[in-house]
């Protein structure tokens, strides 16, 4: 339990026990004054943790006590406590919600408090106390879908599938959505799998399409990575829910054939190329690195420098 909220529930629990010595009737009623308790539940209640940017946020879940209280009563604590943050020059107050406890939503919003993003079994609301606009960045706006272009440079075949639920079949390379936290070839390498059963390794990131209010992704942007993956397994196992046909297809025929996307075209074109010239025209390779955030790490995805340029300070 943290700190700033083991008052608040010592006072809660004392109310309730006393409550409950004296046996009174309805403990919060949900209609009148809201709060038919001999100790309101008050804007100390919902004291929250404050954020390195000046906000502060209240995890309704860390207080038992809620599941007795009424919408009325909170929202009357809720505005006590916006205005003391208010005064304190607080800049933002996000306020934690799980699902079972959504009755608390409505009285927040009347307090101008929006959804800044919900998941499976709880919501996020925030309000913005600060000078101006609100400056809170928005939540997820993008999905991230992935395909690999696996392809075999000793047959000079590509792999390519014909998706089930699609309205046109045309070839295009396995992939598909990224899971959170999900690296981008290791998406491709899965859904890869997944997809075709056919066993790759990561090589290169080939492409990147963007595209706003996607259908296909609730109306949001969605960016489609092609990777570069090298087989190394070559027994095609169709999945049967998302695949209609998979096949190893010469790479020139893929780069002939109309039956095909625009994207796909083009990175066949691409890969064809880099058949002939070598890879490293068209890759783009990754590096690990640490992040400023301790014990964390990112991937960066840039054309490899030549060994020459790596020390090279200036332009001479
Ligand atoms: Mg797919």
């Amino acid at each position: 339990m943290p700190p700033l909220l083991r008052g608040s529930y010592r006072r809660v629990v004392l109310a309730l026990a006393r409550r409950a010595v004296l046996g009174a009737g309805p403990r919060w009623s949900a209609g009148g004054s809201g709060c038919a308790r001999d100790s309101p539940f008050g804007a100390e209640e919902l004291r929250g943790e404050p954020d390195r940017f000046g906000g502060v946020s209240v995890r309704l879940g860390r207080l038992d006590a809620l599941d007795r209280l009424d919408p009325v009563a909170f929202q009357r604590a809720l505005q006590a406590a916006v205005q003391k943050w208010r005064s304190e020059g607080r800049v933002a107050v996000w306020l934690h919600i799980p699902i079972l406890q959504s009755r608390f939503i409505a009285p927040a919003a009347s307090l101008g408090f929006c959804f800044h993003h919900a998941e499976s079994d709880s919501s996020m609301l925030s309000l913005w106390l600060g000078d101006g606009p609100s400056r809170l960045p928005g939540y997820a706006t993008h999905q991230v879908g992935v395909a690999g272009a696996v392809f075999d440079e000793n047959t000079r075949k590509i792999l390519v599938v014909q998706d089930r639920n699609k309205l046109k079949n045309m070839w295009k390379f396995p992939g598909g959505l990224s899971e959170p936290g999900e690296d981008i070839g290791d998406t491709a390498v899965r859904e890869v799998f997944e997809e075709t059963g056919i066993k790759s390794e990561f090589r290169s990131l080939l492409s990147i399409r963007q595209q706003h209010t996607h259908p296909g992704a609730f109306g949001k942007s969605d960016m489609y990575i092609i990777c570069r993956l090298k087989p190394y397994s070559f027994t095609i196992n169709l999945c049967q829910h998302e695949c209609l046909k998979c096949e190893w297809m010469n790479l020139s025929d893929l780069v002939k054939t109309k039956n095909t996307t625009p994207i796909t075209s083009r990175v066949a074109r691409l890969l064809l190329y880099g058949y002939k010239e070598g890879f490293d025209k068209i890759d783009l390779t990754m590096e690990e690195l640490p992040a400023v955030y301790t014990g964390l790490f990112y991937k960066l995805y840039h054309k490899k420098l030549p060994d020459n340029y790596k020390s090279m300070t200036g332009m001479d």
